[in-house]
């Protein structure tokens, strides 16, 4: 059973994106969600990617012949919000603890993936606020007890990605942490053309 798992968030519809679904929009020579998938192999064992079904078999492409077992898990019904999505391929993880990340996330530090897995051990979460917010859409949860409190959140008509949380025993990993033990542009993502060409010219830096 695998004991560290990302679970890939990438149901939206893109639409400050473009026509085009961001997730597998290229990204300097390599689809957007490859790069993602790309950096977290070191730290985890299996990904689980949620998305609508019309988007899987250009995602599946994208991460052909990648480090992990990739699975899928489709989202039921689309454009529910991510929480939706979260819960959906949570429920699709088979370890204890997943790292959830956003498609969206081409800077996402290993280093620092490992280090919310450490910290989350023994809680149901570590969820980074670097700053004022915290980072849901990164962080480490134990996987059935997240997809039980969006379930419910979601039950309640809660749309707040940050109400689930109150469910959970968890530790905040704050900016001090953030500062030693990860990346600050970890948390960085693609939403526009815009951001892409700015995106794109850095990682050809290898910044
Ligand atoms: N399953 C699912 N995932 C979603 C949904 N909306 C957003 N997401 C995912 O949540 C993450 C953060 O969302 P956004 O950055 O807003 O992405 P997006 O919704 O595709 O893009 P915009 O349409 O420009 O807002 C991305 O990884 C999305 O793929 C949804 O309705 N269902
Ligand atoms: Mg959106």
């Amino acid at each position: 059973m695998p004991e560290r798992t990302a679970v890939v968030l990438a149901g939206g519809r893109s639409t400050r994106f473009g026509d085009e679904d961001k997730a597998v929009a290229d990204l300097a020579g390599r689809p957007m969600i490859r790069r993602v998938v790309d950096r977290l192999t070191p730290v985890v064992d299996a990904v689980v990617v949620n998305c609508r079904a019309a988007q899987r078999g250009a995602i599946a492409t994208a991460l052909d012949d990648v480090a992990v077992t990739v699975s899928f898990a489709e989202d039921d019904y689309p454009d529910e919000g991510p929480m939706a999505g979260m819960a959906t391929g949570l429920r699709a993880v088979e370890g204890e603890y997943a790292f959830v990340v956003a498609c969206d996330m081409p800077f996402v530090d290993s280093g620092f993936v490992g280090y919310l897995f450490d910290r989350a051990a023994g809680h149901d979460a570590a969820v980074p606020r670097p700053e004022q917010w915290f980072e849901t859409t990164h962080a480490v949860y134990r996987a059935a007890a997240m997809a039980e409190a969006c379930e419910a959140a979601l039950a309640e008509g809660e749309e707040r990605i940050v109400a689930p949380l109150f469910d959970l025993e968890f530790v905040v990993v704050d900016a001090d942490e953030v500062r030693d033990h990860g990346t600050p542009h970890t948390f960085e993502n693609c939403n526009t053309p815009e951001d892409f060409v700015d995106a794109a010219r850095r990682l050809e830096e290898g910044s």
